[in-house]
């Protein structure tokens, strides 16, 4: 998910007859030619379909700004996000996440430039369908207090018309499937927070959508329940192969579940790239800021660095020899893969320069 560039999962290559032009050919590209002639491939370059999967969502110099605003809360976005990424935005307070979201969902619409989603500009014309294969998951989970578990999913089944039987049907797979079969009877007051988030989950699913939309889907849950919504989520979107999308404040969210992350600042994109390679080595001001409000407030030696792991990630060995070195751990969390440790150890350790 670069600006400007096409990274999809999914591609078709298609390279004889198209990248490969079989005209006579220079010397030193004779083998291409032969490769040509033995594969019976027209010796002109012949148009050639694009089966590229379209991205799911394609941001094009989109700008938005609320009535009465000085500023736009969005400002010239060009993001792409790729079929089944895991994409996670992040930014401070006001820095434009909810207006992304409110402009996927089709909640607002931008003041210049195009939004498409799988492929079509998103306009009255297309929006209906569009929400349909959309999964949204709220941070207050949104559930309706005087409807039980099961007729809280089926809603947006009743919404489409689907038969009573069916939809009753489809909404118990899908409290099997966020491990709540049993509190299908109960009312969302009956819940605690991670099994309102878990409903709200297989509402957004029960439609089958191929795009889901987790805004703060964690930030009201505790770290261990939110470590275990991350892993549904993960389970979920590899076995629907679906693409997600988490805007969250919460940079140890991004950390362990999305491949690809967007930086918002002050309504502008000023970092995305692969989540790993942002984190290793932010780029901009803004995304470094986010990563140090994130570090333990801890006290350390002059001679102490602090660095983040994943266990079981760091081989034992390694975990001992750092021991052995003076090495300390400061902060311990739950993670869908483990634990989220930090460590604090003398930087001259050679054991160190592992984890870098
Ligand atoms: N309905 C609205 N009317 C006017 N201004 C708005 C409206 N919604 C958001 N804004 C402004 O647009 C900017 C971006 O807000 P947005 O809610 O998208 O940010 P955010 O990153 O989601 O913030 P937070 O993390 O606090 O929810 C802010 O300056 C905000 O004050």
């Amino acid at each position: 998910m670069i600006p400007g560039r096409r990274t999809g999962k999914g591609r078709v290559h298609l390279t004889a007859g198209s990248a490969h032009d079989c005209r006579p050919l220079p010397k030193r590209t004779a083998q291409e030619g032969d490769v040509c002639r033995s594969l019976r491939l027209p010796h002109r370059r012949s148009p050639v379909p694009d089966l590229t999967p379209p991205d799911v969502l394609d941001f094009q110099n989109v700008s938005k700004t609320y009535p009465g605003q000085p500023r736009p809360a969005l400002n010239d976005l060009t993001l792409r996000v790729p079929r089944g990424s895991r994409t996670g935005v992040i930014g401070r307070s006001g820095a434009g996440k909810s207006t992304l979201v409110r402009l996927i969902s089709g909640l607002e619409t931008p003041d210049a430039g195009r939004l498409l989603v799988r492929g079509d500009a998103l306009g009255p014309a297309t929006r209906a369908a569009h929400q349909a294969r959309t999964g949204l998951v709220f941070q207050q989970f949104n559930l309706l207090a005087q409807r039980t578990v099961l007729r809280n999913v089926t809603l947006p089944l009743e919404l489409r018309g689907v038969p009573r039987a069916r939809r009753d049907a489809l909404a118990r797979e899908h409290l099997d499937l966020v491990g709540l079969g049993e509190y299908a009877g109960r009312y969302p007051a009956q819940l605690s927070g991670g099994q309102k988030q878990r409903v709200g989950i297989a509402r957004a699913l029960v439609t089958a959508p191929d795009l889901l939309l987790a805004d703060e889907a964690t930030s009201a849950l505790d770290p261990e329940t939110s470590a275990g919504i991350l892993n549904l989520l993960l389970d979920l979107q590899r076995e629907r192969d679906l693409t997600l999308v988490i805007v969250t404040h919460q940079l140890e969210v991004v950390r362990a579940v999305t491949t690809h992350v967007a930086v918002l600042d002050a309504g502008q994109l000023v970092e995305t790239g692969e989540t790993a390679a942002v984190l290793r080595a932010p780029r901009h001001a803004a995304t470094r800021a986010l990563l140090d409000a994130h570090r333990p407030q801890v006290p350390l030696a002059p001679d102490e660095t602090l660095r983040r792991v994943t266990l079981p990630d760091l081989n034992p060995d390694t975990l001992a020899a750092l021991a052995r070195a003076g090495a300390r751990i400061v902060q311990a969390e739950p993670h869908p893969q483990g634990l989220d440790v930090w460590i604090a150890a003398p930087a001259a350790s050679p054991e160190w320069a592992v984890l870098a």
